[in-house]
């Protein structure tokens, strides 16, 4: 380069400077100015968002007609970032992600679109991000345009490369800033079309059918009481939460992901507190760490929690000392105690089942809202890795006591569908799955999605029946089969069910319960050998490999505590151990060590998946 050059250059160089320092002070000038703004608006004196999307999509346009050489692209880019900053500088406002089906994309898509400036993060659940939104301080991003509050409106959607709404932007804004209102109804229907009620179906029309396993309740007026009460009390759980399960079951059904439910077998009033379900929580939350980083997919966390407090017995009445009484059938029918009043069903303990599920679901959610930490500490102490994210955390439970269903059963007109409140998920359990009979009557016609048990009386047609009648649109995420045979037995009966539930082109999801046929005595006491249990869950994925079914999940009875209930595991419990802490109400359940064993050695069962599927 010649001197000259080298000259004109320094000059040309010193000119940018100059250009960059004036383009820095009238930014300064500018946030100077949005700030006065922010304070104009404070006047206004509500708890609106300080964005204003229609003004801000106002300058992007006058500034496009007014370039002569900037290209669009560049005016968009730039002053998206100036807005998003000065937005920050009004107040700091947070973009909440609803738990979606891809979460990745959706966040980089989401911080594409609203600016580097923003705090960006996930909620446990569509109810939380919008409860975020509620405090004007967050925009809540969901996969559906819907919001359920008045003060929160729809005002801007986040495109994935196709153009497609991956995310639905919804926070308090003024009423002029909303995007036209006939548009997301009309999506809503679209897309919850997927989950629509039977129109033949009510929620009392299971009172026609024989219900097996019902309390023999001795004053009707005060079940009745009991039923006006609860049919006045709020749902448990979110519309929006259920279909947020649905849509992850839906990915299991593909062969994407595994379902881990478990907890324990009956839920007790007397040992409830709160570090009771943070420990559950907790467990959940470990074993899905070891799973998920098998797993080609998500772990969906399923607790059998907040409603699991009603047993089916195999004998309706216990004898003890010559004197018989009805059998236990969980704390929302009678108690334990061997008392005639104890054991006489008392409607009235639906009630209090219903304030514990209500509390117990509060705790999960600000448990999962934590469970940013938690993680955290998890990863470090077990050299784990993978995302931090909020890990939602579902409910379910045994859909045994009709009235209490019944009761908390609640039409939703943007879906056009019925929906159980009492829990995300409900089962039908293995004594009461009668084709004819009243609790598949109740639950084909509830859009949550209904687990079915698989036990070695289920013959091949009855099982094709029960699924066409739960399941008639056979949609993936609505059903999820759970085979609990006993390690004998599971080989004589799952290959031939497995085999024509894929036959008959079912999307379902096959699970395994390797509790409920591995129940053997003890004395007076029930318990489980660790081995069985891990005999089963062996030959269920050897045999859906077999078969060509997607191994989906397993459900446990297990608890956080450190209960001596199952024997073996890496403790090597042996039955001299089982009166130390045996506290079960119902059924033996795994402990703390005993469930991570088996969650470990699940992990190792997956791994070939996931070895095939990257090849
Ligand atoms: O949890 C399931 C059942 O309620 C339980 O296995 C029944 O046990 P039982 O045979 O003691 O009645
Ligand atoms: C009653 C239960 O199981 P099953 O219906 O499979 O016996 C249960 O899961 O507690
Ligand atoms: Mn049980």
């Amino acid at each position: 380069m010649t001197e000259q050059q080298s000259r004109r250059l320094a000059e040309l160089r010193g000119e940018l400077d100059r250009i960059d320092d004036q383009i820095l002070d009238l930014i300064e000038q500018r946030m100077a100015a949005a700030s006065a703004i922010a304070r104009a608006k404070d006047d206004e004196g509500d708890q609106r968002l300080k964005l204003r999307p229609r003004r801000q999509a106002q300058i992007v346009e006058r500034l496009h007609a007014r370039a002569t050489s900037a290209r669009p692209e560049l005016i968009a880019n730039v002053w998206r970032e100036i807005m998003a900053h000065s937005l920050q500088a009004q107040a700091a406002t947070e973009i909440v992600l609803a738990p979606s089906d891809t979460p990745e994309l959706l966040e980089a898509r989401a911080r594409a679109h609203f600016g580097s400036a923003a705090a960006i993060r996930f909620a446990v659940s569509a109810a939380q991000a919008l409860k975020a939104a509620l405090s004007g301080e967050a925009i809540a991003v969901l996969q559906e345009p819907i919001s359920g509050d008045d003060h929160l409106r729809l005002f801007d959607m986040v495109l994935g490369e196709d153009r497609q709404p991956l995310g639905f932007a919804i926070g308090r804004v003024a009423a002029e800033d909303a995007l036209a209102e006939e548009a997301p109804e009309k999506k809503r229907r679209v897309r919850f079309a997927d989950h629509q009620s039977p129109s033949d179906w009510t929620p009392v029309g299971w009172r026609e059918r024989r219900a097996e396993q019902q309390p023999d309740y001795p004053d009707a007026g005060a079940l009745q009481r009991v039923e006006r009460r609860l049919a006045g009390s709020a749902p448990l759980v979110e519309v929006a939460d259920i279909i947020h399960l649905r849509a992850s079951l839906s990915q299991v059904a593909n062969a994407q992901g595994f379902i881990l439910q478990g907890g324990d077998c009956a839920e007790s009033f007397a040992e409830f507190n709160a570090e009771k379900v943070r420990t559950t929580y907790k467990l959940l939350l470990q074993m899905g760490a070891l799973l998920r980083s098998a797993t080609a997919g998500e772990v969906v966390h399923l607790a059998r929690i907040a409603g699991q407090f009603a047993k089916p017995r195999s004998a309706g009445s216990e004898t003890i000392g010559g004197v018989t009484l009805p059998s236990y059938r969980g704390d929302a029918v009678n108690g334990p105690a061997f008392t005639a009043a104890s054991r006489t069903p008392d409607p009235r303990r639906l009630l209090d089942a219903h304030r514990q599920a209500q509390v117990t679901i509060e705790l999960l959610h600000a448990y999962a809202s934590a469970s940013y930490a938690d993680l955290a500490e998890l990863h470090a102490e077990t050299g784990l890795e993978g995302p931090l994210r909020p890990v939602s955390m579902f409910t379910s439970h045994e859909a045994l006591l009709l009235n209490y269903e019944q009761a908390l059963t609640r039409w939703d007109a943007p879906s056009e569908s019925w929906w159980a409140t009492t829990g995300h998920m409900l089962w039908i359990g293995d004594r009461t799955r009668q084709l004819d009979g009243a609790h598949v009557e109740f639950c084909r016609g509830v859009a949550n999605p209904i687990g079915l048990k698989c036990g070695p009386s289920l013959k091949v047609d009855e099982l094709l029946r029960l699924v066409e009648r739960l399941d008639p649109e056979n949609r993936a995420g609505r059903l999820v089969l759970i085979g609990r045979f006993g390690s004998a037995k599971v080989a004589e009966h799952l290959p031939e069910l497995m085999r024509a539930t894929r036959r008959a082109g079912r999307n379902l999801v096959w699970t395994i319960d390797p509790m409920h046929g591995n129940t053997r005595s003890a004395g007076a006491r029930k318990t489980r050998l660790v081995s069985d249990i891990l005999a089963e869950i062996a030959a269920f994925f050897a045999i859906a490999r077999a078969e060509g079914v997607h191994p989906g999940g397993m459900h446990l009875e297990m608890t956080g505590g450190d209960v001596t209930e199952c024997l073996g595991g890496s403790a090597s419990l042996v039955e001299e151990d089982l009166e130390r802490r045996y506290l079960t109400h119902c059924d033996p359940r795994l402990n703390r060590g005993q469930a991570i064993d088996v969650a470990a050695a699940v992990a190792g069962l997956l791994a070939p998946e996931r070895r095939s599927d990257a090849a």
